[in-house]
């Protein structure tokens, strides 16, 4: 890691607090500077000002961009990358037919290290820096997953996947395996750089009593792991939910008699929640990943925001690779914005600075990183992403003509895809930067 200091001059933008809590979330200085050391902000405010007081700092100059938190995706698949673009199936049938499949081939390691490999390119290369990632049913692809995030320097937040029924048999396991591979693990990975170890059963349907009891007796042992599964996505799932699990009062029941929603509790989809169900979500404090493009693509339903927002339910953003269509988190808050537009009266009016936040701060909080990452305050990772649209794009037009900084967060959201990316920062090493 650099030590040197150096001061970023540029239009950057951050939502240290929540917009749906403050409505000056949004911070934006035009011209401004960012001085990072030893891959920590040091100070934030305009450039001049930061120029008086680090006089003999090193300048890299970022002009003609809009520098960005780095996003925080906190629902993504790791063995899907290959199988996106799977579109016109229900979540259960695109799962016997499009995802497993592709899950069961990285038994093979030579197969799950290519899988890796390109995981975590896509994932920085599209300005995400922070992952809550689904892992792979096989401990062996788990390792190579926490190998190849490694590498970039990607801070990454995953697990062994486990289920023991329902799925294809060479994807099912054990309780006492799931415990004892997911301890090696979490031992081998949790704390260790910038990895971190989430407990991760693939969701109910898939999990017999005794293996969601497995799952919590290792958040007991180490109770620093942080929790993911999937809930309420599907009519149909749901329903065979009710039935396998007929003495707990809903879906969330299921994971909460296991002791598994907690503060560091992330859950994904929660499409079709009742009420019961988020009463409890908030009481925790535990979060729900929206997965908008996913919801899309599977028909999953619109997500009921205003419900989770009223009833205290902390929200964050996932692109759910490869439910989901890319792993963009403009795209990915592009599409929540268009949803709840799609509801009427009974959606949600989203701004850009409430998707900046959803992509960036609300992660952090969701995985408890809040104090590291998110935004660009003094004393948190400089993870970064330069939005810098080349020459002759539509979006450099917007950027070249934006008569206000709103303007170039608002058309970042609308039309920015992971090209228009020219840097991406992570602890304050360029870890990806455009040819
Ligand atoms: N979207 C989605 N939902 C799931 N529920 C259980 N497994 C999956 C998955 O891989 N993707
Ligand atoms: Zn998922």
């Amino acid at each position: 890691m650099t030590s040197t200091p150096t001061l970023y001059r540029a239009t950057f933008m951050h939502t240290p607090t929540s917009p749906f809590a403050d409505p000056h979330a949004l911070h934006t200085s035009a011209d401004g500077g960012v001085l990072v050391e030893g891959g920590l902000i040091r100070a934030t405010g305009t450039y001049a000002d930061l120029k008086a007081t680090h006089p003999e700092v090193a300048v890299q100059d970022l002009r003609g961009g809009l520098l960005l938190a780095g996003f925080i995706d906190t629902h993504v698949h790791f063995p899907q990358v290959r199988v996106v673009g799977g579109l016109g199936m229900p979540l259960l049938e695109w799962l016997e037919r499009n995802a497993l499949p592709e899950e069961a081939r990285l038994a093979d390691q030579t197969y799950a290290r290519a899988v890796a490999q390109e995981f975590t390119r896509a994932l920085v290369q599209s300005g995400t820096t922070t992952a809550l990632v689904f892992g792979s049913h096989f401990a062996p692809a788990v390792d190579l997953l926490f190998e190849e995030a490694s590498r970039l320097g990607l801070r990454t937040v995953a697990g062994l996947v486990v289920g023991d029924r329902l799925l294809r048999p060479e994807l099912h396991t054990t309780p006492q395996r799931a415990y004892d591979e997911g301890l090696a693990l979490a031992q081998k990975w949790h704390g260790v750089g910038r990895n971190l170890y989430a407990v991760t059963p693939r969701f109910s349907l898939s999990a017999s009593e005794g293996l969601l009891e497995a799952c919590g007796a290792l958040m007991r042992q180490m109770p620093d792991l942080r929790f993911t599964s999937h809930i309420n996505e599907n009519d149909a799932e749901i329903a065979t939910v009710r039935e396998l699990f007929p003495d707990a009062p809903d879906y969330l029941g299921t994971y909460e008699q296991a002791g598994l929603v907690g503060r560091r509790s992330v859950l994904a989809h929660n499409v079709h929640p009742t009420d019961r169900e988020l009463g409890v979500m908030a009481a925790h404090d535990c979060t729900a990943a929206h997965c908008p493009c996913s919801n899309s693509a599977l028909g999953s339903g619109f997500f009921p925001l205003g419900r989770h927002l009223a009833a205290g339910v902390h929200v964050s953003l996932g692109t759910d690779v490869g439910g989901g269509t890319g792993f963009s988190m403009l795209k990915e808050g592009l599409q929540a914005y268009f949803m709840q537009q799609l509801l009427g009266p009974e959606g949600v009016p989203l701004t850009p600075a409430h998707l900046l936040y959803l992509a960036t701060l609300a992660g952090a909080q969701a995985l408890d990183l809040q104090d590291q990452v998110g935004d660009f305050s003094v004393g948190k990772q400089f993870d970064a992403a330069l939005v810098k649209p080349a020459a002759g794009t539509p979006l450099r037009a917007v950027f070249d003509h934006a008569d206000s900084e709103d303007r170039l967060l608002a058309a970042t959201f609308a039309s920015g895809t992971s090209a228009d990316l020219a840097a991406v920062w992570m602890g304050g090493e360029v870890v990806y930067s455009r040819a």
